[in-house]
């Protein structure tokens, strides 16, 4: 599904990622991780186009996305930080997305499973961190691509919309898509993830399951295996 081939990035003199092969099979959740400021989102937006490497090449479907942007509506993306205007109303964001991407949506029932339904006339610069995350997270699921990419998709989320979120990805998992998430919760990633990938300096540290990283780093949950994972493992 996606193919990345000795990607290299930098910001001015910050070198970010400095030789990135991976491979991501069609099929399944992955969780990319890593320390704050490692490359994550970095790393997500060059295979959504919206970084552009130094060197390397990716590929996506099949086909190389170099000076191409028709692959990008295939993918269904809840970015880091969404900015929309304030004074846009829900129910109009949620139009002008549709209307945007001129795709059939199914929104109703993610909007009544995040019990949105109060907030829909409500302006977005009103809302709460949480229920603004789970109007973006409407905004995501409600198309039906075949390749979903959520940057830190828990951010605010109460325990209740946390458990909806899982069996929404899960649902998603189930129907043969391929999930790409980045998040520093790692309960929720140890509850989801088929398969991990770790950046570290750049370059892609560890590649494999919780439970092989867990066996690695001869830890018995997640966290402790990520906080391990620099001293007890060989790069991937
Ligand atoms: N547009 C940009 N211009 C300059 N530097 C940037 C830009 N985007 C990212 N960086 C830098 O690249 C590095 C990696 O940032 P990135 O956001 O990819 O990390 P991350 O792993 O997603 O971090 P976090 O876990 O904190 O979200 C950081 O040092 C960041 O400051």
């Amino acid at each position: 599904m996606i193919e990345i081939k000795d990607l290299h990035k930098k910001f001015g003199k910050n070198q970010v990622l400095s030789g990135i092969d991976l491979e991501i099979k069609e099929g399944g959740i992955f969780a990319i991780l890593g320390p704050n400021g490692s490359g994550k989102t970095t790393l997500i937006k060059s295979i959504l186009g919206m970084v552009i490497p130094n060197k390397g090449n990716i590929i996506v479907a099949g086909n190389s996305i170099k000076k191409t942007w028709k692959y990008r509506e295939g993918i269904d993306y809840l970015p880091q930080i969404a900015n929309f205007p304030g004074n846009l109303r829900v129910r109009e964001l949620i139009r002008m997305i549709k209307d945007l991407r001129r795709r059939s949506a199914d929104e109703d029932r993610l909007i009544k499973m995040f019990k949105l339904e109060p907030f829909l006339d409500k302006k977005l610069s009103t809302l709460s961190g949480g229920t603004k995350q789970k109007v973006n997270i409407v905004l995501t699921f409600m198309f039906d691509s075949t390749l979903i990419i959520l940057d830190e998709p828990t951010t605010g989320l109460d325990p209740a919309s946390l458990i909806h979120l899982k069996r929404l990805i899960q649902e998603e998992k189930i129907k043969g898509k391929t999930i790409l998430i980045t998040s520093h919760i790692m309960q929720f990633v140890a509850e989801i993830a088929d398969t991990i990938v770790y950046i570290l300096e750049g370059k892609i540290y560890f590649k494999g399951s919780v439970e092989e990283l867990k066996a690695k780093t001869k830890q018995t949950d997640l966290e402790h295996a990520i906080a391990a994972i620099t001293t007890t493992t060989d790069h991937a």
